[in-house]
């Protein structure tokens, strides 16, 4: 903890006096990069091309395109050894991107679910230091482990994105540059809180992608969603299409992920032995790959048969397409009949997906057998495709939008995002953060509005629920996971000092319970508490006293009496 407060620190811009960083700079969005493995930094040994540790961060710094030497030299307080930062763009941001690799780097032919939870524990360990995301990955299974992680990423408000390249970087002519300056420029500038996939120009949902070409530079392909962001000659977001976690709950991961599942492809002639070798304990399910829309023969009642026996075990069967496009359908009978023997149709889910789905809904602890095949068969995060059943309010009707837009005073650019910004980047959950309009922010949360959004200035609904005041919200944002920025607690121990110096009980508490530290010192060295102890004002403190037994709860203060 203390390394990630120190990183904080080296990062945040500067302390009291000192100049942040280069005069007229724009503001700094953080990303981290979790450096796995991948052809992306491999050098040729006698073996082959092999991984190669400590090499990328040195590498990286010689490339201009990936790192502003000039601008990182300026830079007041300097950056550590392991951060780079981008030149310019044409947002007008500076990603400034901080590389950590795991050891050991791994082809990821070589990777194991073991090592999905290991990324997965690097995210929830630096979730709120960054911004965002880059998980540099090997091509072979990188659709395995973005499908698994779109999984293990429970409520994910930030952009995660994994890349990697066909050529290793180190070579003249290579897609690494590219595909790495990609999706650090998506996972600095934009809240797509989804697991993403960056390959050749293109940003897809993860658990969408497959890998399709070993021999060209455009390798995946996502056959049933078309792509969440294409970057040609402008970066394109398609808001449409990207998915929201529609909640109020933090993030978190789900490591413990069920191992005792596997692929069966079937072909014409399987025999019954081979599938009931296959379908032997400990497994626990299989996703079944059928063929066109989802058939098997309805003619083998020794192969259905041993389905029947495995689904009446209990052992859950998933059913995919083999084909790269399309979707199970109950259109033929040979289709319907496998339904009938407990298999649950998988709709247009990639085999990776619908085994890293598997494998997620298995490991479940607290729900039923019958819940978990339930579970198989809803859109968790995006994966497949469901026909709606009953009219609800959609976020695609902008008519809906263009209302609430209106209602909270704002102009809304584009229809269909609740997400979507004025011309000062200030978003619909910005506006009902600063008025304190408490059921509105719970709707718009819910509805899939990101608690990350930053206006033109750098401020989160967060804080502008801290300028007004606005208690309840504060908690709201901060039970979804929303918290306090480098930028936010710039000097944060001299505003402290100086609300404690007013006697401002209510502005003290707001910083509290947004998550600011109370026991930050001022400019002069003092703490808060020692400001209020030498104002003698009773109610302040009172509150410190509260904060320092431990009676000032977060959830008892917002939820309850307390009055100010
Ligand atoms: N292009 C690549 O990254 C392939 C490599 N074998 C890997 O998956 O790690």
């Amino acid at each position: 903890m203390e390394a990630v407060r120190a990183l904080g620190k080296a990062l945040s811009c500067g302390g009291a006096g000192r100049s942040p960083e280069p005069r007229g700079a724009a503001a700094e969005e953080r990303v981290l990069v979790i450096n796995t493995g991948g052809t992306i930094g491999m050098v040729a040994e006698s073996g082959g091309l092999a991984p190669e540790p400590n090499k990328l961060v040195k590498a990286l710094k010689k490339m201009p395109m990936l790192h502003d030497k000039a601008y990182a030299q300026e830079r007041v307080p300097e950056f550590p050894d392991d951060t780079l930062v981008l030149p310019l763009s044409k947002q007008n941001k500076r990603i400034v991107y901080t590389i950590k690799e795991l050891s050991p780097l791994l082809d990821s032919s070589n990777m194991t679910p073991d090592d999905w939870a290991k990324i997965a524990k690097h995210l929830q360990k630096y979730y709120e230091h960054y911004d965002g995301f880059v998980i540099l990955h090997g091509t072979d299974t990188m659709a395995y482990t973005a499908s698994a992680l779109s999984f293990m990423c429970e409520n994910l408000g930030k952009t995660v994105v994994l890349t990697g390249s066909q050529v290793p970087i180190y070579e003249l002519r290579n897609d690494g540059r590219a595909n790495l300056l990609g999706a650090l420029l998506f996972a600095g500038q934009f809240v797509i809180p989804e697991v993403c996939l960056y390959f050749y120009h293109k940003l897809y949902r993860g658990n969408r992608v497959t890998k399709v070409d070993a021999g060209s530079f455009s390798a995946f392909c996502s056959p049933n969603l078309p792509p969440l962001a294409n970057a040609e000659v402008d970066i394109t977001v398609n808001w449409e299409t990207v998915w929201r976690a529609n909640t109020t709950e933090k993030f978190r991961v789900h490591t413990n992920m069920n191992t005792n599942v596997a692929l069966l492809r079937i072909f014409p002639g399987i025999t019954a032995a081979a599938v009931k070798a296959f379908l032997q304990p400990p497994i626990e399910g299989i996703v079944l790959e059928t063929y066109g829309s989802g058939n098997a023969p309805n003619n083998r009642e020794d192969l259905l048969e041993e389905l029947k026996k495995a689904t009446d075990q209990k052992v859950v069967i998933l059913n995919c397409t083999q084909c790269l496009r399309g979707t199970v359908t109950p259109v033929y009978a040979t289709g319907q009949t496998l339904t009938a023997v407990g298999v649950i149709p998988g709709s247009d889910m990639t085999p990776e997906a619908a085994l890293a789905k598997l494998s997620y809904v298995l490991s479940k602890t607290d729900i039923s057998w019958e819940e978990k095949r339930e579970k198989l068969g809803e859109n968790l995060r995006g994966e497949m495709t469901v026909v709606p059943t009953g009219a609800k309010i959609s976020l695609t009707n902008s008519k809906f939008i263009q209302v609430l837009a209106k209602f909270l005073a704002t102009s809304c650019k584009e229809d269909g995002n609740l997400s979507c910004e004025d011309y000062d980047g200030r978003t619909p959950l910005h506006v009902a953060s600063s008025e304190g309009h408490l059921p509105l922010v719970e709707y718009l949360l819910k509805s899939g509005a990101t608690v990350y959004a930053k206006d033109r200035y750098g401020t989160t609904p967060l804080m502008n629920a801290v300028k007004f005041r606005h208690m309840k919200v504060i908690q709201l944002l901060r039970d979804t996971g929303a918290h306090l920025s480098n930028q936010d607690l710039q000097n944060i121990g001299t505003e402290l000092c100086r609300l404690a110096a007013n006697g401002d009980v209510e502005g003290l508490y707001a910083w509290y319970l947004a998550g600011a530290d109370m026991e930050e010192t001022g400019y002069d060295g003092r703490t808060p508490l020692q400001v209020a102890e030498t104002k003698g004002n009773s109610e302040l403190l009172n509150f410190f006293d509260q904060w320092k037994t431990k009676k000032v709860r977060e959830d008892e203060y917002a939820r309850s009496e307390y009055q100010f």
